[in-house]
This record gives C-alpha cells, structure tokens and sequence, in this order.
C-alpha cells in the first residue's frame, strides 16, 4: 500500500572509527514515493544505501525491508558495463544474473522506459555519461525491483542531460519506490517527496521536502512601495511583531523589514500598508531557499542527531 513504509531502520550504525560512518540512523521510507539522502561530501550516504541494499553489514541496529519479494537493487552512479555489449544485450544478461525471466519485449520496454529504443543495437562503449547511466536504469528496470536505489543517479551530467535523467527517476515511482542519494539540494528538490538529510553519519532531519524548504521560509523581506521609505519605516516600526525596519540605502521606495517569524510578515506587511493606503509595489524574503535551510541544517550546532 502506498504510503506504509517499505524500509525502516532503527538505530542503524556502521562506526568505521575516528567519526567515519553512519550512526543511530532512524528511516522510514514510504513506499511509492522518491525518498532523497542527501548531505556533504563524506556524510555517509554511500555507507547508508549499501547497507539498505544488503551490500555492506550494519554494525548494529536492525534494517526492516517489507517487500513481497525482497528485491532491492542499488545502482551505482556511473554503471560499466563490457564495451562489446549491445544496450539490448546489457539489459538481458542484467535481468538473467538476477534470476529474473525476460523476453525480448520485455527488454525492448525496458529500454523504451529510459529513452535508448534507438540505440538498443548499439554497443555501449560509445555511449554518453548520460546514456551509460539511463542504461543502468534499464538494467536495474527489467529486474523489476520494488525497491531502487541510485546513488548520485545524476552526477556528472550537463544540465540537459541532468533534468532528463530527473524527469525519468521521477516516473519511476509509478514502478517502484526509489531512494535516491546526491548532495546537490536542487536534485532532491525536484524529484524527490521525502528527504532525510544525513550530516556526519546521523539524520539532523527527515520528512517532506516541501516542509525542509519552509524551515528556510523568511523572516526578513525587501519591501517596495508607491511612496517614500520612511513613512513605511515608521508605520511598520510601530507594529508589535516587527523587530526591525530600515530603508535601505540609495533606493527611496525599498525597506528592509524583520519580523518575529515568517508567518507575521507573511501577513501583516501587506495588511499594514493596505490599512494605510501605501501601495506595495513588490515584498521579496530575504535569503531563503532550500539551499539555506539545508546550511542551517548543515551546520555545527545542527548535528545533535535530533529527527522531526
Ligand atoms: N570501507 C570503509 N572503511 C573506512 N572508512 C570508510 C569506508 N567507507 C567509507 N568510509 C568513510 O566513511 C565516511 C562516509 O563515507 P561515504 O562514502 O558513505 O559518504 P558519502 O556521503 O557517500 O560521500 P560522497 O558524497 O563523497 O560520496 C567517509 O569519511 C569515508 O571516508
């Protein structure tokens, strides 16, 4: 059923001494959706996935898989495969070492799935980075896991090649339920539904990415309006919720406003300045993305190990 977790973790440690590895890691991956790991360089994520593969032993903790079949399958960033191979025949010898039945047709839609119909008779070895790694999915596809997991499906790809490769991961949720690793936040945010951002081997948040990018909703905007700063500076200092209210410099119309939390200027900017007849020309927030909710996440005083 979609929705009910297909792989929890509880605990999950894999110590390789002196801080490397993964700790006390607490998942819960819904099935059907695409879940991110994402964090820095050296976070731990290769070391989390292998282990939910089954391809590394956890230290300690348990790993519940709840799958009708257990097929889990992990796909490395770059997948190689022998030069001479046909993408066809890559697709068929991947599907036989897995013990997996397959008919022509079937490879033929495994590779229609990931866009190389047109070159299922080619050998690999000229294939694109780009190319190599839909291959792979192809691959991973006619095995038909339940559950699979891309460890940087898109590294190294040109932004064309990227959003592609992205549309595609994100279809294939319909087909399984992909767990996908990159420490690029943007992947992540276009694919992915749930996210766990892994800092130094433990989880410092897990849940929708939506909400992770609300952590980094402003406080503080760049207000422009129809008249001159200073009277919005002094109609806005006067509002309980504002902490602070300048004009900013050089431009007559802008002031930079900072409220006690995002929801009060959210709302009581344009509703003051509309009690005041001052017409609001544009309200920007002030540095915040996903990017810099995931730095404050990312952060020293963030890593106490602490999970919404
Ligand atoms: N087999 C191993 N033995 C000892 N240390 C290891 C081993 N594998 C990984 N590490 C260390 O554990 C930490 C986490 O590595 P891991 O590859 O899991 O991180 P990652 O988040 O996937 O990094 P990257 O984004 O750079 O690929 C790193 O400090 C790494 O050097």
């Amino acid at each position: 059923m979609n929705g009910t977790p297909v792989i929890t973790t509880e605990k999950l440690t894999r110590d390789y001494g002196n801080g490397a590895g993964v700790f006390d890691v607490d998942l819960s991956v819904p099935r059907g959706t695409v879940f991110g790991l994402v964090g820095p360089n050296g976070a731990g994520k290769t070391t989390l996935l292998s282990v939910l593969a089954g391809l590394r032993r956890a230290g300690s903790g348990n790993v519940r898989v709840d799958t009708a079949g257990g097929r889990v399958l992990l796909c490395p960033d770059v997948p190689d495969f022998e030069p001479w191979l046909t993408a066809a025949e890559v697709v068929v010898l991947s599907a036989e070492a897995a013990g997996v039945p397959v008919t022509p047709e079937d490879a033929a839609l495994a590779l229609e799935r990931v866009g190389l119909t047109e070159a299922a008779h080619r050998r690999n070895a000229r294939f694109s980075r780009g190319m190599r790694q839909r291959l792979g999915l192809a691959a991973a596809l006619v095995c038909r896991p339940e559950v699979l997991i891309l460890d940087e499906p898109a590294s190294g790809l040109d932004p064309r090649g990227r959003v592609d490769v992205l549309a595609l991961i994100r279809s294939l949720r319909e087909h399984c339920t992909v767990i996908l690793a990159s420490h690029l936040l943007g992947d992540v945010q276009r694919v992915c539904d749930d996210v766990a951002v892994l800092v130094r081997g433990r989880v410092v948040y897990q849940g929708p990415v939506a909400d992770i990018a609300d952590r980094g909703r402003p406080s503080a905007w760049h207000v422009r309006v129809r008249g001159t700063a200073r009277e919005v500076v002094e109609l806005l200092s006067a509002e309980p919720w504002v902490t602070r209210a300048t004009p900013v410099e050089a431009e007559p119309d802008l002031v930079f406003v900072e409220a006690v939390a995002a929801e009060h200027g959210e709302t009581g900017i344009p509703r003051t300045l509309v009690e005041h007849g001052v017409p609001l020309v544009s309200m920007n927030g002030y540095e915040a993305d996903l990017e810099s909710a995931f730095l404050s996440l990312t952060s020293t005083d963030a890593t106490d190990g602490s999970t919404r």
